[in-house]
């Protein structure tokens, strides 16, 4: 399949500062991608580039096939980024109108308003809005042009708890009809949920991509614990193992290498209860991987 974004040592940098290099990036059609990255890692510039708000320095980036900022690519995307503003004098209608015409395939705004629960909000200005409400809106705009790729920079910041479950429910209807996005958000637990790839930026360049459950697999840090009578010690030399601590029966080891430390564990399967694994999360591995590194 043709991929809709092919990014090939792409750079950028704003004067002196380095702020993207050599990013290789493939994207096919109806993939939901995950960019996450410390603040200042260059999600934003990436995005920027891609909808061709600032020019790459160095490399080859396409989108559609097209350089980025191309009116056939302008009209299959749709974009929800950080601190957009649209014109605040107008009504959420007349914004989502005024926006509708731009688009061959645009959506009825009147439809879009209904299908996001926005109808009561349609004749407010956009001054007389609310923080969430304004995001909320400003995701009705980067739908209304029924666009195949999306880019959603830190699209729930701000919104309530019912808020943010409509909106991840739109995500999923919108990747099953095969819509193609590109999400950031510091809410690592919905980027784990919904995305089919990872991208992790660290200091503008991909330190990681790919599926979560590869990342999981190339970050074996577990937490076992069980209950058992078996002293302590017989635990701290097992391969991978960081860390054990014992109150009663209650046994928890830490360690590094999971898969090995597990298949240490099966000569002492029957003297263990209740054994339990917890991998990492996406946020714990975040922390782990980005600790101490300053963007
Ligand atoms: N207009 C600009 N002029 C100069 N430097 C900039 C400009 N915009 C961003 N930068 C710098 O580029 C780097 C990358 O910024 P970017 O906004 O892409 O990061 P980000 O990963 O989106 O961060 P955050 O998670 O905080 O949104 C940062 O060091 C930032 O200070």
């Amino acid at each position: 399949m043709k991929p809709i974004i092919q990014a090939t040592q792409v750079q950028f940098n704003y004067g002196a500062q380095v702020v993207l290099s050599g990013v290789d990036l493939t994207i096919h059609p109806g993939e939901i991608i995950g960019l996450i990255g410390e603040n200042g890692a260059g999600k934003t510039t990436l995005l920027n580039l891609l909808l061709g708000l600032r020019t790459v320095k160095q490399g080859q980036l396409t989108v559609f096939d097209q350089r980025p900022g191309s009116m056939i690519s302008k009209q299959k995307i749709g974009s929800m980024l950080q601190g957009d503003l649209p014109i605040r004098g107008v009504t959420v209608k007349d914004m989502l109108e005024l926006a509708a015409v731009q688009y061959p395939n645009a959506l009825k705004p009147t439809d879009l308003l209904a299908e996001l629960e926005l109808t009561p909000l349609a004749k407010r200005r956009l001054n007389a809005l609310s923080g969430g409400q304004l995001r909320r809106v400003t995701f009705a705009l980067a739908l209304i042009g029924n666009p195949d790729l999306l880019f959603l920079d830190e699209p729930t910041v701000g919104m309530d708890t019912n808020a943010q479950q409509a909106f991840w429910q739109r995500i999923n209807a919108l990747k099953a009809q095969g819509k193609t996005m590109i999400i950031t958000s510091h809410y690592l637990p919905e980027i784990q949920a919904v995305a089919d790839r990872i991208c992790l930026l660290q200091k503008g360049q991909i330190a990681f991509q790919g599926t979560f459950q590869a990342l999981q697999q190339q970050y074996q840090q577990v937490e076992i614990t069980c209950q058992t009578a078996l002293p302590a010690a017989t635990f701290m030399d097992l391969p991978g193992v960081t860390a054990v601590t014992k109150t009663g029966l209650q046994l928890q080891i830490s360690s590094e290498a999971g898969d090995a430390t597990l298949g240490a564990l099966v000569p002492f399967l029957a003297q263990l209860k209740q054994v339990a694994v917890k991998r990492e999360s996406l946020a714990d591995i975040f922390v782990h991987l980005t600790k101490g590194a300053v963007a």
